[in-house]
């Protein structure tokens, strides 16, 4: 598969090593101030693109991708409110576009075994939901994107919460979700019910950044071959359901 990574930073380089191992080829990279790289004819090349840069860019380099027919697997979080607008231009040009809050096989198993607590906790209104998130200090957007993502799940099947809030509350409709930024780490989510009797809690802890990028490569292998707008339900529904 030839591949172009756009934005080579912390992801980009992880990505870059995880496609060599797995016997992919890098055409090139792009990083802030090379976006020149990405005319048409030269994206062209491509079967995928990788994108992982920044809660402003991200849409642009979308857009750039499914302009030029080429399928593009995005990682950036941080612009959920431009995300409606990207799926449906890739409808538009009959293009490839998957999206995912996070790559990582352990967190997309997180995301369904908490939609199944959470239905049954629909039916225990004396816990409180909460939620927390550490990750580096270099982190652009807050709450994390796998944090929004845990949320609306959330909220979707829990009828006695409301609306996510990006603090600590005592609203028993709300769901608090607490950011924290520390060092290096890589990414934490926990999500806790709480109740003056116990405290039920989902964690999951990345190791590292390797775990993201093999899910980001098996997406672009996915995307390669697939047209419309894609999620990890559709690379991994038959596996995880
Ligand atoms: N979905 C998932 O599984 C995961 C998602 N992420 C998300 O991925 C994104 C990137 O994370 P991370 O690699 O740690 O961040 P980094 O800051 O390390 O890397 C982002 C890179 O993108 C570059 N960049 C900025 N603007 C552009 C542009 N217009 N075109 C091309 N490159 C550009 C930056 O350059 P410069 O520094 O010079 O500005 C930087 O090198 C974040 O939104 C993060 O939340 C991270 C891990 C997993
Ligand atoms: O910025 C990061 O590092 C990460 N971002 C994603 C997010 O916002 O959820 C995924 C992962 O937690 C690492």
């Amino acid at each position: 598969m030839k591949t172009v990574i756009i934005g080579y930073g912390t992801m980009g380089h992880e990505i870059e090593r995880v496609l060599i191992d797995r016997g992919h080829t890098v055409l090139f990279t792009v990083d802030a101030g090379e976006e020149a790289k990405l005319a048409t004819e030269r994206l062209a090349q491509a079967d995928v693109a990788i994108e992982f840069t920044t809660p402003a860019t991200a849409f642009g380099n979308v857009e750039t991708c499914l302009r030029a027919g080429v399928p593009v697997v995005c990682g950036t979080t941080g612009w959920n409110e431009r995300r409606e607008e990207a799926e449906k231009l890739c409808e538009e040009l009959d293009g490839t576009f998957f999206w995912s809050s996070n790559f990582s096989i352990g967190v997309n198993i997180l995301f369904r075994v908490s939609e199944y607590l959470a239905r049954i906790m629909d039916r225990f209104p004396e816990y409180a939901v909460s939620m927390r998130e550490v990750h580096h200090t270099r982190k652009k957007d807050a709450p994390s994107g796998t944090a929004v993502t845990l949320a609306e799940g959330i909220l979707r099947n829990i009828g006695w919460t409301e609306a996510w809030v990006n603090h600590e509350t005592d609203c028993p409709s709300a769901l608090g979700i607490v950011s924290v930024r520390e060092g290096d780490v890589a990414g934490i989510h926990e999500v806790i019910y709480d109740s003056v009797a116990d405290t039920i809690t989902l964690c999951h802890e990345a190791k590292g950044r390797r775990g993201f990028a093999v899910g980001a490569v098996m997406a672009a292998e996915f995307a390669a071959g697939h047209k419309g707008v894609l999620t990890m339900d559709d690379m991994l529904g038959s596996i995880i359901h």
